[in-house]
């Protein structure tokens, strides 16, 4: 049993996962309200468009815990909010997971779309402290991200099903990436071309790559379950990485992005694998897709670190 969560607030997108968010942010009221005992008090704030999760986590001091319940898009924002107030007052942070992708909920154990399951995971949970990943880019954009950041086709995949969740396609997790995959990777014509890019490790000497995939995990999976990098894991102070070393034909990029799925691609002689503190990016001749826990970023040039046992987190005791 964890210590009690305390003052709690719950932040909910209600549009999440096609708008089951509005009624799993109904029966966690519910519940709250008729175990009294479980929270010193909770109140329920529901956001009402993009970058509301962010705010109100970023005022939520006098909080002791904060639950977030939504998709990793929510999740993101909350966890970025957080990250704006001092540590000392800080509040935990909790997962409700009700999303398309949940690849964060996936990572630390947490039963997605399925609320009530979500709090009892919670209220019988332990702390942990949560690494983040923190990109910043030559057009001035900086963040957090709780599970993702990646350069490429994968990219432009997994932007592409934002954009066709958005356009309410009825499609779930990791089948809408596999249908995003197949639309984006067949408008390649002929050999995939990468994104020519000089890239330095944890200081050491860089090394050119022509990246068609260049993902960096602090969790194992993104795209609703594509486990892109099978060993990262959240709280052991570093990132995970997975890039292509040679520019593979086209069939081959397919045969890789089935493999994926279940994380057999690590052993292809065209993929490597590695595991960092510290990254410097550069793409030498044009800016790459990238997203950043499933949403868009901008630049040619990045800087990304881990900033090791950043948050504490609610987890599910395993
Ligand atoms: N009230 C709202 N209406 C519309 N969009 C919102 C609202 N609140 C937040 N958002 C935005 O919706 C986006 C997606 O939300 P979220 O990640 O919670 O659900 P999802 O997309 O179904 O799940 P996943 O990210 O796991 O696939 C987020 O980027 C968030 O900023």
């Amino acid at each position: 049993m964890n210590e009690g969560l305390g003052r709690t607030l719950v932040i909910a997108n209600p549009a999440a996962h096609s708008g089951d968010g509005a009624a799993a942010a109904e029966r966690v009221e519910k519940f709250f309200s008729s175990h009294a005992n479980a929270t010193d008090g909770f109140e329920l704030r529901l956001t009402q468009a993009p970058g509301d999760g962010m705010r109100m986590a970023r005022e939520s001091a006098d909080f002791d815990t904060i639950v977030a319940l939504g998709g990793d898009g929510i999740i993101h924002e909350v966890a970025n909010g957080l990250m704006s107030v001092a540590s000392r007052e800080r509040p935990a942070l909790a997962v409700v997971p009700v999303g398309s992708g949940n690849d964060f909920a996936r990572t630390i154990g947490a039963a997605t779309n399925e609320p009530i399951a979500a709090l009892g995971q919670i209220l019988c949970g332990r702390r942990r402290e949560l690494d983040l990943g923190h990109v910043a880019s030559d057009t001035g954009e900086s963040g957090y991200f709780v599970q993702t950041l990646s350069f490429g086709l994968d990219a432009a995949i997994a932007l592409d099903t934002t954009d066709r969740r958005a356009a309410q396609t009825h499609q779930k997790g990791s089948g809408l990436f596999a249908t995003s995959g197949v639309k984006i990777l067949s408008k390649v014509r002929g050999e995939a071309s990468g994104y020519p890019s000089r890239v330095t490790m944890d200081g050491e000497k860089d090394v050119r790559l022509n990246s068609i995939v260049f993902a960096v995990q602090n969790g194992p999976t993104y795209g609703g379950g594509f486990r892109i990098c099978p060993d990262a894991e959240p709280y052991d102070g570093s990132l995970d990485l997975c890039y292509n070393v040679s520019v593979p034909a086209l069939p081959h990029v397919l045969a890789l992005f089935a493999l994926a799925r279940t994380g057999r691609h690590v052993r292809s002689r065209a993929i490597a694998t590695g595991r960092v503190r510290q990254l410097h990016i550069e793409f030498l001749e044009r800016e790459p897709p990238c997203q950043v826990d499933g949403e868009p970023l901008h630049g040619r040039t990045y800087d990304i670190e881990v900033r090791p046992r950043s948050l504490a987190l609610v987890a599910p005791a395993q």
